[in-house]
């Protein structure tokens, strides 16, 4: 397991992590959301080392990371750290020699990775030469050109064309059915729902939720409610208690209902409007999932 474990970390008065805490096991990606500035950089920055908790600690199969450790992870800061007047090729086996692999062992993994991620034409290009997709491409590459055990990459998908998203993806995929725990940070909500094993939602310090997609989806299912009467009036569902209309278009409607409203009375409300296409309980997105969790609650708006 890679373990985050009760993170503190505040920068003078700010405090910007409150007990930040969630796994990630073997063979399993793990998307790392929040809104800017929520604390994810600085989470993976205490975990890499460059910055300091003032409490908790990140352990990779039970023992706190230290420099030893960290050499084993691949990891892809946020700041991007690549040298622009190196070629690809050489800067790629530069970092696999820097993670202990031989000369030859460092060319060959810097060939296999700059063609996984479509940059074997540019091997010999200088990084500054390149266009910014292509600059983090050589980023990705040089995190996993060390066969890392481990994987933490900071917002990796951003800027990256849809081919690019893809390449990545499938890299990252196969290195998660090779054992590798993945944890990715990103605001692109489509493709950690697509990628991810388990998400967490970092929001006022902590992790306001953790869990696969799936069940974080069922979990608060509950009150949404959609009901399709293409005959109704606008507004048919306005006054019954209990319900809020979060949507409504051309009968096709979203309503939240507060907890121990029966929905056998919203569907005898619209039957009474004509016919019913659809009725069922949705599961919300991922990021109305996201909304949720990181909107602040009405006291603390308030104060
Ligand atoms: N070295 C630093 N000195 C002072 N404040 C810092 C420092 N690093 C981060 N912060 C503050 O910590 C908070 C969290 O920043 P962080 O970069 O970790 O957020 P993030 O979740 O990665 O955001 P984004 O999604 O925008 O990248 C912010 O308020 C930021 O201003």
């Amino acid at each position: 397991m890679l373990e985050f474990d009760g993170l503190h970390k505040s920068y003078g008065g700010n405090r910007v992590l409150d007990g930040v805490s969630f796994a990630v096991a073997p063979g399993t990606m793990f998307g790392f959301c929040g809104s800017n500035g929520a604390g994810k950089t600085t989470t993976m920055r205490i975990a890499m080392g460059l910055a300091r908790a003032d409490a908790g600690e990140v352990r990779w199969q039970g023992r706190p990371l230290d420099q030893a450790l960290r050499r084993r992870i691949g990891y892809m800061p946020e700041e991007r750290g690549l040298y622009p007047k190196m070629r690809v090729g050489e800067q790629l086996a530069y970092f696999a020699r820097l993670h202990g692999l031989d000369a030859g062992a460092a060319t060959r993994a810097a060939e296999h990775w700059a063609d996984r991620l479509g940059l074997g034409a540019r091997r010999r290009s200088r990084v500054e030469e390149l266009s910014l997709g292509n600059q983090q491409r050589v980023q990705l590459a040089a995190a996993l050109v060390s066969r890392p055990e481990v994987l933490i990459l900071d917002e990796p998908f951003s800027g990256l064309d849809p081919v690019g998203v893809d390449a990545l993806a499938e890299a990252l995929l196969e290195q998660v059915r090779g054992g590798v725990p993945v944890v990715f940070s990103s605001h692109q909500l489509d493709l950690v729902e697509r990628l991810c094993d388990a998400v967490g939602i970092l929001a006022r310090g902590s992790m306001v939720a953790v869990g696969p997609v799936a069940e974080l989806r069922r979990r608060e299912a509950g009150g949404l409610l959609r009901v399709d009467v293409p005959d109704a009036p606008p507004g048919w569902a306005a006054g019954l208690p209990g319900v809020r209309v979060v949507a409504e278009r051309a009968g096709d409607t979203l309503l939240e209902l507060a907890p121990g409203t029966d929905d056998q009375a919203v569907l005898a409300a619209a039957l009474r409007t004509g016919r019913v296409a659809h009725f069922a309980r949705r599961e919300p997105s991922l990021v109305e999932l996201f909304r949720e969790a990181v909107a602040e609650p009405a006291g603390e708006v308030a104060a």
